[in-house]
């Protein structure tokens, strides 16, 4: 079947399981932000033909999808996902939240769109990975996407500033920012500065520490959400035969002539599973994974490249054995922290929920307009602030310490393999540098401007699993995010807790009358108490699932090499968020864009497409 031409039919389109050509140039599983970029990259070539195989529908444009005061993410959970009981958080599960549709997480996500620091990038690349780096990146990032100023009357009085030399002008991703603010959000921005916390210029540009307004993937025309479906399917699919993508269908797993990966078998996904494989589809060239931080290392892992131990479980013969497939995983917990308030300002966010004339109004300005409160995303006002250990504490020096002193071994599963040992104390080494480092966040601090701030921790070193737990593809993977079972993350986020803490005790937070509330409250003063308390709070997850199969030597656990191709295999690569070592001090969307930027011209000079050689 490989062998057999493409044939291009007249209309890109959604294509349903009868209207598939039997072969691809190339078949991309999930069609998610990595995928999608990809695809509409690699079909800019008319020789090319792509096929992405997504799990989740197309979004018909539903307002809690595109307009971000509208915002219900809930609409394309991943059904049924959740952790197991987590033993660094007493036992407690909690929920794991990805996305199931076209667009993947782009079309759920809160719309937050920052890169990492510059360390961040450099720091993978450091890892034995050539051609990574912050310099490497930025043209990506800049070709990745299109930046709309803010009206420049408004940016002025709402403290908006950016520095356009490190913006893109030109690429499908559409973002800016809303152009109305809460009157709240002036007081927590003066707090912030009085405790020391600046305000950054762009914090796109490399180093964010300080306060910024949150850039979002906003279309500015209409004001309403830039996701993957969009900028990278539905902006070219009139125009591109050659690019297809069938919906709500799940690979199974990925087919193999020996050790190269020759195509893709498939199965709807209201499938029970107990029939595998009722369809195969076959590439020419190459088989990409894109299917997010925990539907990347299970197709691995169905496809029998993985822990040979574990597949061998669930009677999955070992194409390679990959120990590194599935471990690693990280995320990037989150802590609400619930205040009362003696003198809040109105209109805030929960203004919304409780005024229905109010909400009603700033409905009707934007359907006119495009102006308002409906311009924000709910939940989340128009600033953020990011922290670095150094300004979240003076103790910073102990918890680096300490985290030294601590053998790298007990902080990973006791069954893990000595490679993925070896990368994670190279990727430690690599992340207590940076906790010494001013110019890189391992927190962020938030306040939506009603009865909650949120704590975000950014750099954890706990690192978990994500396993098949059967051979059936349609039964979702045992995910144990492992958060909080190294001591140093815990010292951290009781670091960051502290600063939010101070930044609400700052005069211009003061005035509006604060109080923090229960289960955490001014009575709880030592950090052994705090962290008692964040034990039975912390949420695992911010839905930044990454690093599954992880970008390093093969020496060191390393699942992809640095051109992401999976070692061991030919034809086969990762193009998702899966394949980061570490997370970064930011929010991963941008990234995932840029990095699947970078991955298409790769792919395209390897194989001399578009003109590339
Ligand atoms: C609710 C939510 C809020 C978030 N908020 C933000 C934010 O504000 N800013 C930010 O930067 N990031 C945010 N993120 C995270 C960000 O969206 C993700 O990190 C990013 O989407 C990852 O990109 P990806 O291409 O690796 O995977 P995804 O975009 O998740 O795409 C993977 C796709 O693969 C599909 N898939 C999975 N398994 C299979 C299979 N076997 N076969 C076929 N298809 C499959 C999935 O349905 C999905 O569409 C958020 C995520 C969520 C879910």
């Amino acid at each position: 079947a490989p062998a057999e031409p493409v044939r291009v039919p007249r209309h890109a389109t959604v294509v349903n399981h009868r209207a598939l050509f039997s072969n691809y140039t190339f078949i991309i599983a999930g069609g998610g932000i990595a995928g999608l970029t990809l695809a509409d990259r690699l079909t800019e070539d008319p020789n090319v033909s792509v096929l992405v195989i997504e799990a989740g529908p197309l979004d018909p444009g539903l307002d809690g999808i595109l307009v971000p005061g509208a915002y219900a993410p809930y609409y394309y959970f991943w059904p049924n996902l959740a952790s197991v009981p987590q033993a660094g958080l007493n036992n407690r599960t909690s929920g794991a939240i990805t996305a199931q549709v076209v667009g993947g997480g782009s079309t759920i996500n809160a719309m937050v769109y920052l890169r990492g620091d510059v360390d961040d990038y450099n720091a993978w690349g450091a890892l034995g990975n050539p051609g990574w780096s912050w310099q490497n990146m930025l043209p990506y990032f800049k070709k990745a996407e299109t930046f709309t100023a803010p009206d420049a009357a408004f940016a002025a009085t709402a403290n908006i500033s950016w520095d356009d030399s490190v913006r893109g002008h030109s690429g499908p991703v559409q973002y800016s920012y809303p152009n109305y603010f809460y009157p709240g959000s002036a007081n927590w921005w003066n707090a912030a500065n009085e405790i020391g916390l600046p305000a950054v210029e762009d914090p796109l540009a490399g180093s964010k520490q300080g306060v910024f307004w949150i850039p979002s993937a906003l279309d500015a025309s209409t004001m309403t959400r830039s996701h993957a479906g969009r900028n990278h399917y539905e902006r070219v699919k009139d125009s591109r035969p050659n690019y297809h993508l069938l919906t709500s269908n799940v690979v199974a797993k990925v087919l193999f002539r020996g050790k190269t990966a020759i195509g893709v078998c498939y199965l709807p996904t209201s499938a029970d599973g107990s029939t595998a494989c009722p369809s195969n589809v076959y590439a020419n060239k190459e088989v990409i994974l894109a299917a997010g931080g925990f539907g990347t290392p299970k197709i691995l892992q169905l496809s029998g490249v993985g822990p040979k131990k574990h597949l061998k479980k669930f009677g999955i013969s070992h194409v390679v054995d990959l120990p590194g497939v599935g471990q690693n995983l990280q995320d990037q917990p989150t802590l609400a922290v619930s205040y009362t308030f003696t003198a809040n300002k109105v209109p805030n966010y929960g203004s919304l929920l409780t005024n229905a004339t109010y909400n009603a109004e700033q409905r009707a300005l934007y359907d006119s307009s495009h102006q308002g409160a409906y311009t924000l995303i709910s939940s989340l006002s128009s600033n953020i602030g990011v922290v670095s250990l150094q300004k979240a504490t003076s103790s910073y020096q102990q918890i680096i310490a300490a985290a030294k002193a601590r053998n790298p071994a007990d902080s990973l599963p006791a069954d893990v393999d000595p490679t993925v040992l070896k990368g994670y104390k190279a990727q430690r080494e690599a992340i207590l540098k940076q906790f010494a480092s001013d110019s890189i966040g391992v927190g962020t601090v938030h306040w939506g401007t009603a009865d909650e701030a949120l704590v975000y921790h950014l750099k954890p070193l706990s690192r978990g699993t994500v396993n098949i737990n059967s051979a059936n593809p349609m039964a979702n993977p045992l995910i144990d995010f492992r958060t909080g079972t190294d001591p140093a993350d815990v010292a951290v986020y009781t670091a960051l807790f502290r600063k939010n803490r101070e930044l609400f005790a700052a005069p211009s937070m003061q005035a509006l009358g604060p109080t923090e509330a229960a289960p955490f409250g001014a009575g709880l003063t030592t950090d052994e108490q705090i962290a008692a308390v964040m034990r039975d709070q912390i949420n695992p997850s911010n839905a930044h699932q990454c690093c599954t199969a992880a970008m390093m030597p093969r020496a060191l656990g390393g699942v992809v090499s640095s051109e992401q191709k999976v070692y061991g295999v030919q034809g086969l690569r990762v193009g998702d968020i899966s394949a980061w070592p570490f997370q970064l001090s930011g929010a991963p969307m941008a990234t995932v864009y840029a990095s699947a930027e970078r991955l298409a011209d790769l792919i395209k000079k390897e194989h001399c497409l578009a003109g590339a050689c």
